[in-house]
């Protein structure tokens, strides 16, 4: 049975998320690690009586390789939240160090986990989680993971709502691709299940896509300075977890779109380049998970001229973002020697 690690696990994400994870029979270890406050965090979630052992660790010493031991699955929420006026680019200069840290970490110590990037901004910190691996020659695709599972419960939530029974929320699937902020986060709409009523207005159309792509700032406002979503990041941080678990014990036809490095597919994304016309390295689309990851990235299948439209509007600000967060390891790397 998989041991289950969070880095970050004190935080407001790390802490409701961690109780997540305790309270499923899918781990037989949870192991917790934050720069504070995790031995309180162990010394209450230890109390449920679930099959998860729970460990806590604190820096120094080997505080983060120890909680890394033996890793399966390791979830990320370390790193600052936004405030009402911030984009979650404006993270880039504090969460860049912080998860490059983590990764080097991961690399040298549980290099065959699967590694699940809840740390914003996420269309720029998986890129570094990737290029950290690969200088450790370590990277494998098919376990690096974006979580934007967020922007699939919204949709699920906002499309049952004017489908008129908010009910129905856990019933309605909506795919959402491209990446995790604003503009790049991009709804088929036309593809929910069950369908939009086909008399649905372009404007209500525009507004739901609006909230879908904007939904994090709804929280980063109501929340007015003490941060953003954390209880909604941890419910599905957690469900995306439990898939990949699900998948690692063995259960096969698991779907769940995630923002992953397209080289994870066997056709290297080739589906997704053709759909797009153009190539991008990193984008979030339903993936089908397995015992090794990433077994398949499924296509984006029709989509409308609305929506093509929107998925060409997310391109050059996610390529912008990818860009950032790979030279953000590759531009500091020291040079190669010269071959004489
Ligand atoms: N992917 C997504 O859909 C979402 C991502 N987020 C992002 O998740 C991150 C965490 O958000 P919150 O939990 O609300 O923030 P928070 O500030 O409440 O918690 C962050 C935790 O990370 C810890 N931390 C900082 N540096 C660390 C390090 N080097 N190693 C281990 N732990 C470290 C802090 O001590 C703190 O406990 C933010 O970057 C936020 O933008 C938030 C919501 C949704
Ligand atoms: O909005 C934020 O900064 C946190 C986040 O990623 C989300 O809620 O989707």
């Amino acid at each position: 049975m998989p041991k289950a690690v969070v880095l970050g696990a004190a935080g407001g994400i790390g802490q409701p998320l961690s109780l997540l994870l305790k309270a499923s029979h899918l781990i037989t270890e949870l192991s917790l690690f934050d720069i504070v406050n995790t031995p309180g965090v162990v010394a209450d979630l230890s109390h449920i009586a679930t099959p998860a052992q729970v460990t806590g660790y604190l820096p120094p010493n080997d505080g983060l390789v120890n909680a890394l031991k033996g890793a399966d699955v390791v979830v990320i929420p370390a790193g600052v939240p936004r405030k009402p006026g911030m984009t979650r680019d404006d993270l880039f200069r504090i969460n860049a160090g912080i998860v490059r840290d983590l990764a080097k970490a991961i690399a040298t110590t549980s290099p065959k986990a699967f590694v699940l990037v809840i740390s914003n901004p996420v269309n720029s910190t998986v890129p570094i989680f990737a290029e950290v691996f690969r200088e450790h020659g370590v990277f494998d695709a098919r376990r690096l993971f974006g979580v934007t599972t967020l922007d699939v419960v919204r949709a699920q939530t906002f499309v049952a709502e004017v489908q008129g029974d908010g009910r129905n929320a856990p019933n309605v699937t909506v795919p959402v691709v491209g990446g995790h902020s604003g503009v790049t986060i991009v709804p088929l709409l036309s593809q929910s299940q069950p369908p939009l009523a086909a008399n649905t207005s372009e404007e209500k159309l525009k507004e739901l896509t609006h909230r879908i792509q904007f939904g994090g700032d709804e929280v980063v406002k109501a929340k007015d300075g003490a941060g953003s979503a954390t209880l909604s990041m941890a419910y599905a941080g957690a469900e995306f977890a439990f898939k990949v678990l699900r998948a690692l014990g063995g259960e096969k036809g698991i779907i769940s779109p995630s923002y992953v490095h397209l080289s994870a597919d066997a056709n290297g994304g080739g589906v997704i380049h053709k759909e797009l016309g153009r190539p991008v390295e990193y984008f979030s689309a339903p993936v089908e998970l397995g015992p090794n990851g990433v077994e398949r990235i499924l296509p984006l299948g029709k989509v409308t001229a609305y929506e093509k439209a929107l998925l060409e509007a997310a391109l050059p600000e996610l390529e912008g973002n990818i860009t950032k967060g790979s030279e953000f390891i590759t531009a500091a790397a020291p040079a190669k020697p010269a071959n004489l």
